[in-house]
């Protein structure tokens, strides 16, 4: 079959995105999504997003990684649905939408979204390192020189020999003043760093809190693929209130056959 796609990207994670509001997308059909995100043989993404009808939001989204599997909450990818809702005149401002984390919020100005994340409580301590769920699992380190650093080799070490065959995403973060912090991610099901991560910044911010390095109650993040800012509030031992907030584009639009 043919079918049309976007393609959209947020500060460089980027994603094909097909309107499946007639349901006409082989879900079950791994391959072709791994396929589809390949950079060699397909269209080529981080991930892949499914734009749904839901009954009780103004859309639902549906996340794979670009293995092929379905993820779990994509924080970029989620403000690139969103784009992609006011582009087909689906929402206006503001969306109520349904992802596999739950219900999400969001806003609209220009090219800028910012999209409330889940709230979070509990934050595990490992060895030099916190690990949290900000709608997809994290793992948060510290590190200095963060530019010579060798995500790839080092996150792939750790999301295979920390935390086994179910892994988790890999943030190495820098602080580089009061409020800002470099970021970069090894994302589990892409298995290799990608350009920025929307759920692992999200988790950096909280994580930096945390550790007491953040005073007031937001960061600025500087991703390999540009700036995000995170901001929460933090009441009875729980973060709420969490927005990312950043551009998400619409790159181009094409038609692909399987
Ligand atoms: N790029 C995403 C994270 C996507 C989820 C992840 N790779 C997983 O399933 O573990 C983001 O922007 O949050």
């Amino acid at each position: 079959m043919t079918a049309t796609f976007f393609k959209y990207q947020g500060t460089g994670n980027d994603f094909v995105l097909f309107d499946n509001r007639t349901l006409f997308f082989p879900k079950e059909n791994h391959e072709l999504v791994a396929f589809l995100c390949n950079r060699g043989f397909g269209i080529g993404a981080d991930g892949l997003i499914l734009l749904e009808n839901d009954d009780s939001y103004d859309f639902r989204m549906v996340y794979y990684n670009a293995d092929g599997k379905e993820g779990s909450m994509c924080g970029n990818g989620g403000r690139c649905v969103v784009a992609f809702a006011q582009f087909l005149g689906i929402i206006d401002e503001k969306t109520d939408f349904i992802a596999v984390d739950g219900p999400h919020s969001a806003t609209v100005k220009g090219t800028t979204v910012s999209l409330k994340m889940q709230d979070v409580e509990e934050l595990k301590t490992k060895p030099n390192a916190l690990y949290l769920n900000t709608g997809s699992p994290h793992h948060v380190q510290m590190v200095t020189n963060l530019e010579k650093f060798n995500v790839a080799k080092e996150g792939s070490k750790i999301r295979y020999g920390i935390y086994g065959a179910t892994g988790s995403n890999i943030n190495f973060v820098e602080q580089e003043s009061k409020d800002t912090f470099k970021v970069r991610t090894y994302e589990r099901g892409v298995e290799d760093e990608t350009l920025s991560c929307g759920t692992g910044v999200t988790a950096v911010t909280l994580a930096m809190h945390h550790l007491g390095k953040i005073n007031d109650n937001y960061a600025n993040i500087k991703a390999m693929g540009g700036n995000l800012k995170v901001e929460f509030d933090y009441s009875d031992n729980t973060y709420n209130n969490v927005h990312l907030i950043g551009e998400a584009k619409q790159v181009f639009k094409g038609e692909i056959s399987w």
